[in-house]
């Protein structure tokens, strides 16, 4: 599978950024609990702020999210709190950020064949962060060029630096009289969400090269939706920039390539809405997380079936969920990541069996499972230790429920298809493992499709 994944060449779009990472310990949490008071924390998390406009939006969300052991990003809006995180935590690493640069460094990790990561703003600090290998594209004497990324970098565009904190599995703290343990390991993100570096697009002298950027891959991963903002200061708003994504969708699929794109968490249930029914119709592949299926059933009115899968975690909810999603919105295939499973949901006339969707599932997670024990994938034998990792501990009883949904559920139109997770019990970092997943899934979805 790595060879034949190795051979394809993919364009990726449009959030890069630097992630400044704190490893989470229980006495910074108790500290944080300690200073801001458990009373107030609790008030707040009951009033779960959407965004992070002071410290304690903050304290509460990261209390609420360590409590569910949940995947969860919220947005950072009031700039001047860059100073309150620069003084309270200390950064462990800085590495890549955003679904685009992750990806992008993926790929070139793997050595596939071309890799052209774009994203609007490239200061020389995040150029420096790619991998070698990776590609830019550039307008020069109105030919289409791609370009080392770390020599196209633009003096004065806007760097962009979110904040993860990643949490353990195990690790206990009181929140007053209450005793919390974390249920599972995974990552916090707080995402900077100001204007300067909140459009998301293809600046206007490449747009017209999209069709033979798509001619020259086999296919596309976008993402960064999330990042946009309902409003902007110069009158333009999520619409616009949404109805421009539109077209370069369009422009990319001139050349008949499939396009992946990668969902991440939106706060701001209006624009939550408008990124999934414009874009999804329009892309072959989608993947996400559970709690993101949750989210998107939410605002397509499913209200109960979401909650649902937010509070059990069935897989029986989650299947019924994503049939939901692939019949509202219609695009080929969704691909849901969860700490347990990978489960790939599409249309019965899929040219792909069920074994062959296993394989990629499969290696989706070997690779996520590399990642996770070296921290990245820097050459493609790294791939070798994904394989090492055993599948996790809950297996059988996944494989169980899944039978017993088959049962339950009226699948017939569809062909879903799940597989347990190769979990690593202590992984150098979480952030990004979800974007290892798609790509692995998305590449080998292609390869297999070529066998046919
Ligand atoms: N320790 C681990 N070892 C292997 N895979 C993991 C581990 N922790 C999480 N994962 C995988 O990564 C996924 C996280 O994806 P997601 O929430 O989308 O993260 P991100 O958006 O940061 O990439 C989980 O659903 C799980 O499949
Ligand atoms: O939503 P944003 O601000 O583009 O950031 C996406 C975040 O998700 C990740 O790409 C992980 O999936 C992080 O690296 C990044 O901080
Ligand atoms: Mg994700």
């Amino acid at each position: 599978m790595l060879d034949e994944v190795r051979k394809l060449s993919a364009y990726t779009a449009y959030n890069a950024n630097v992630d400044a990472i704190v490893n989470l310990r229980a006495e910074i949490v108790q500290n944080l609990i300690d200073s801001f008071g458990a009373d107030e924390i609790r008030r707040r998390i009951e009033e779960y702020p959407r965004e992070i406009r002071e410290p304690l939006d903050f304290v509460a969300r990261l209390i609420h999210a360590l409590k569910t052991g949940k995947p969860m990003a919220v947005p950072l809006t009031n700039e001047e709190m860059h100073r309150w995180f620069d003084e309270t935590f200390k950064y462990d690493m800085e590495r890549i950020g955003g679904q685009a640069g992750i990806i992008a460094n993926l790929m070139a990790g793997l050595k596939v064949k071309k890799v052209i990561a774009y994203t609007p703003f490239l200061p020389k600090r995040l150029a420096e962060l790619f991998r070698r290998g990776v590609l830019y594209p550039v307008v020069e004497e109105g030919k289409l060029k791609l370009r080392p990324i770390q020599e196209a970098y633009r003096e004065g565009d806007p760097l962009k630096v979110n904040r993860i904190f990643e949490f353990r599995k195990g690790m206990k703290f009181k929140l007053g009289d209450e005793v919390i343990e974390v249920p599972h390991s995974g990552r916090f993100i707080v995402s900077s969400r100001f204007e300067s570096i909140s459009r998301i697009e293809t600046r206007d002298e490449l747009r017209p090269f999209l069709p033979e950027i798509g001619r020259q891959v086999d296919g596309a991963i976008l993402s960064g939706y999330q990042g946009l903002r309902l409003q902007y200061s110069d009158g333009k708003d999520a619409n616009y920039y949404l109805r421009k994504a539109k077209e370069d969708i369009m422009a990319l699929k001139e050349a008949d390539i499939k396009v992946h794109v990668e969902f991440a968490s939106i706060q701001d249930r209006k624009l939550r809405k408008k990124v999934v029914t414009n874009i999804f119709p329009l892309v072959d592949s989608v993947g996400m997380d559970e709690a993101e299926i949750a989210y998107i059933l939410s605002v397509l009115g499913y209200r109960d079936l979401a909650d649902r899968i937010f509070t059990y975690n069935r897989i029986e909810d989650a299947i019924l969920g994503g049939m939901i999603i692939l019949d509202e919105l219609n695009f080929e295939i969704l691909q849901v990541h969860t700490i347990y499973y990978l489960m790939y949901i599409t249309h019965r006339d899929n040219p792909l069996n069920e074994d062959e969707l296993a394989k990629s599932l499969e290696f989706g997670t070997t690779l996520a499972a590399a990642r996770a024990s070296l921290g990245d994938i820097t050459k493609p034998e790294d791939y070798e230790v994904g394989l090492k990792v055993p599948f996790n501990e809950r297996s059988d009883y996944v494989k169980l429920r899944f039978e017993e949904a088959k049962r339950k559920l009226r699948m017939r139109e569809y062909k879903v298809v799940v597989v347990p997770t190769r979990l690593v019990s202590n992984p150098v970092s979480t952030v990004g493992l979800g974007d290892t997943i798609s790509t692995g899934t998305f590449l080998s979805y292609i390869a297999l499709l070529r066998r046919h």
